[in-house]
């Protein structure tokens, strides 16, 4: 793969920017890192047109999934997904949600909080995203009462998830006057930044665990062979090792380690990596699979969950679920079918919490406290944790 080498000298950190769509998302991102290019801590400007180029394109010039942009502030060395705000591509924000260690919830000064802006607060909690900082973004256009109004509705929405609403930094910005050079939006930019480096604290990483990789993107490089990329969740990989796709027949050897195009010595958890097999074919992996350590797991089908049931105010459904639904559900980078089992309660309203036993129609990867989110026809309908892993049938 590359010739570059990445150097380690600041803790990493996944972070993406999340929030309904049109309220600013991508140029706040490529904001960010105009901003920090030219404060030269490190880091490229990546402007809006590339950030939303499709991943087809970026698979030509390898590497790490296109809605990917890396930056440095003076403490930290961050990957940021830029998610895709549109109701349709809740199943990217959910991949790319599952992978960050913070969030910063765009919300438009001009609009408040709109259905996907809750959305992405409710899935954030159930995905194990714990800190979420708020860009009030086009403050420019917006009148600063109205905005006050907005920032206590952000407040709220973000309280009735369980995230510490009233303390939680809210910074006011204009992505577009910032792209723009000008002093006081750079600024507010600068303060964004500031509380994400205080506000979202350096996770703890298992890099101790086996090696497990939740699988986001495959891509072919010509005459090199099949890369897979996303972050690594738990342990550490390097060239040379042994790995495994679990439930499959693919046991090979990692013969490249990259990150953002700079290839590294080895990886650890928190990582964004690409990873290039021996000998793997195209489709013999697929996004939802992992890449394990061998033998360090047993991809399952069958367990009992907590699961909130999305009201219809919350964009769920209106009927009641009941034994028998069959859904898809989101679990790491999988969407996979699964029949619900509610035992003696049989029945399960809009806005009901419930147990229920779940069987998937392929087995993955699960333990305790895995969260997932289950979806039918384009929207999310449920949220749940998994209780206890059940044998195969
Ligand atoms: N006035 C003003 N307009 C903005 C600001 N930021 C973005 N916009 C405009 O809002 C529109 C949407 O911006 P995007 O950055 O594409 O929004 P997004 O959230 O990434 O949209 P999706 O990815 O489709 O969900 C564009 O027309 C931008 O020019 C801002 O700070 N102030
Ligand atoms: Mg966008």
């Amino acid at each position: 793969m590359s010739k570059q080498t990445y150097v380690r000298t600041k803790p990493h950190l996944n972070i993406g920017t999340m929030g309904h769509v049109d309220h600013g998302k991508t140029t706040l991102t490529a904001a960010i890192t105009k901003v920090l290019s030219e404060r030269g801590t490190g880091g490229a400007y990546v402007p809006a047109d590339r950030i939303d180029r499709a991943p087809e394109e970026a698979a030509r010039g390898i590497t790490i999934n296109i809605a990917h942009v890396e930056y440095e502030t003076e403490t930290r060395h961050y990957a940021h997904v830029d998610m895709p705000g549109h109701a349709d591509f809740i199943k990217n924000m959910v991949t790319g949600a599952a992978q960050i260690d913070g969030a910063i919830l765009v919300v438009s000064a001009l609009d408040g909080v709109m259905p996907q802006t809750a959305e992405h607060v409710l899935l954030a909690r159930q995905v194990g995203v714990d800190h979420i900082v708020v860009a009030l973004n086009k403050a420019d256009a917006g009148d600063p009462e109205l905005t006050d109004l907005v920032e206590l509705e952000v407040r709220e929405l973000l309280s009735a998830h369980g995230y510490p609403g009233d303390t939680t930094p809210v910074v006011r910005v204009s992505g577009l006057r910032a792209l723009d050079g000008d002093p006081r939006w750079t600024g507010a930019i600068e303060a964004l930044l500031d509380a994400v480096d205080i506000y979202v604290p350096t996770p703890v990483r298992l890099t101790q665990a086996p090696f497990l990789l939740p699988v986001e993107n495959v891509l072919t490089i010509t005459g090199r062979g099949t890369v897979v990329t996303g972050a690594i969740e738990r342990g550490t990989v390097r060239v040379g090792d042994r790995v495994e796709v679990p439930g499959s027949d693919v046991a090979t050897v990692v013969t490249g380690v990259e990150t953002f195009g700079k290839s590294m010595a080895a990886a650890e958890a928190g990582d964004n990596v690409a990873l290039l097999l021996r000998g793997v074919a195209r489709d013999a992996v697929r996004r939802g699979d992992v890449v394990a350590a061998p033998g360090s797991l047993v991809p399952r089908r069958r367990f009992t969950a907590r699961v909130y049931v999305l009201s219809a105010a919350e964009g769920g459904r209106r009927t009641p679920v009941s034994t028998g639904y069959r859904p898809q559900f989101y679990l790491r980078t999988a969407d996979v079918v699964g029949a619900v089992d509610l035992g003696p309660v049989a029945v399960a309203r809009p806005g009901d919490t419930v147990t229920m036993t779940v069987e998937l129609g392929r087995a993955v990867p699960l333990e305790p406290g895995l969260g997932f989110a289950i979806r039918e026809g384009g929207r999310t309908v449920g949220a749940g944790t998994v209780t206890t892993v059940l044998d195969q049938p």
